[in-house]
């Protein structure tokens, strides 16, 4: 069963220096129990993505294409339909959500809040139901009478996770939950939004831009550059036999890519030019393999059975 299907979906912000273009034509589908990932660098396109599916950041976003979450639309849908739909049926850890917590609120009360605005559950129930919540992410629950400042980094992430998967929703999305840790807290971090899923028999989707990192615990993996997908497969598939060269870029430079991709060895030079439509291949650049018809045309997109968008994409491995 597919819980989250999205399909064409297209968006554009308009800005005083132009129309940005920054999901182009974007298929990624999420199966019941799938832990999916969505790999790319920065300003790729991923938290626009998240934040799409969610309604949020919308001021001067302009969209195409359908969203549906288990078969209901939801790119047009009301804002009050979706302020319910989050929280209780879509979780969401937002990017650098350790510091997403509201400072002057202690945590059982940003809980219990949380648990208010979707069900009428009493008082005690609440409390259980935190402190219960609070154990699985390794949190002692002694401690939802402090404040989110008495807390690690580390904790404070984990105290999202744990507010994100609160009332058990269908699908949880996590923007970059590991970074900014150290790499031992990444790594229990990472095994803890699995061992969510599978207690919590949710779906996610885990956005990163450092393949590695994430790879353990997906299913499949979606690599997005430029606002594109050009790459999707299991991550079997994408680990070991990568076609688009970008992804064979991102698996041989082993180097996460941070905020600079100019800096970043092995994948030089920029990204594409977000105020320009491309006719044709926008990694054409940074590709060693180029060739004439990837400034002719645009490789196919990655819809349907299309694995790769890279004119090449089959014969290279
Ligand atoms: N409201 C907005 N108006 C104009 N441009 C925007 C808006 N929101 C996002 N963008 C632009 O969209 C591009 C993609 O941003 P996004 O945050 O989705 O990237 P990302 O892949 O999540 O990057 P990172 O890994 O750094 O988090 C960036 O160039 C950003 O400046
Ligand atoms: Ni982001």
């Amino acid at each position: 069963m597919t819980v989250l299907d999205v399909q064409g979906l297209t968006v554009d912000f308009s800005t005083k220096g132009g129309k940005h273009h920054i999901l182009k034509n974007v298929a990624l589908n999420i199966g019941k129990g799938e832990i999916v990932g969505l790999i790319g660098e920065s300003g790729s396109g991923k938290s626009t993505l998240a934040m799409t599916i969610l309604d949020i950041n919308s001021k001067n976003r302009e969209m195409y294409g359908n969203i549906r979450f288990r078969g209901e639309e939801l790119s047009n849908i009301s804002k009050e339909r979706m302020r319910k739909l989050r929280g209780k049926h879509i979780g969401f850890v937002p990017q650098s959500s350790m510091n997403a917590l509201n400072p002057l609120i202690k945590i059982e009360k940003q809980f219990t809040e949380t648990i208010k605005t979707h069900t009428e559950m009493p008082a005690q129930q609440m409390f259980e139901l935190t402190s219960k919540t609070l154990e699985m992410v390794a949190i002692d629950p002694s401690r939802t009478n402090s404040f989110p400042y008495e807390f690690s980094g580390g904790q404070r992430q984990r105290i999202m996770i744990a507010l994100s998967m609160l009332l058990s929703p269908e699908l949880i999305i996590a923007d970059e939950p590991t970074t900014a840790l150290d790499a031992t807290v990444q790594s229990r971090i990472i095994d803890l939004l699995k061992e969510v899923v599978e207690q919590k028999h949710t779906s996610m989707l885990v956005i990163s831009h450092d393949l590695h990192t994430i790879s353990r615990i997906c299913d499949r993996i979606y690599i997005m550059y430029g606002g594109r997908i050009v790459e999707v497969g299991s991550t079997e598939q994408i680990i070991h036999h990568p076609k688009h060269p970008y992804t064979q870029k991102l698996l041989s430079s082993r180097i996460p890519l941070m905020a600079e991709p100019v800096k970043v060895k092995g994948i030089s030079g920029k990204p594409p030019s977000t105020l320009i439509k491309h006719s044709r291949c926008e990694f054409l650049e940074r590709c060693d393999r180029a060739s004439v018809i990837c400034e002719a045309k645009r490789p196919p997109e990655c819809i349907g059975n299309v694995r790769v968008a890279c004119h090449f994409g089959e014969g290279h491995e």
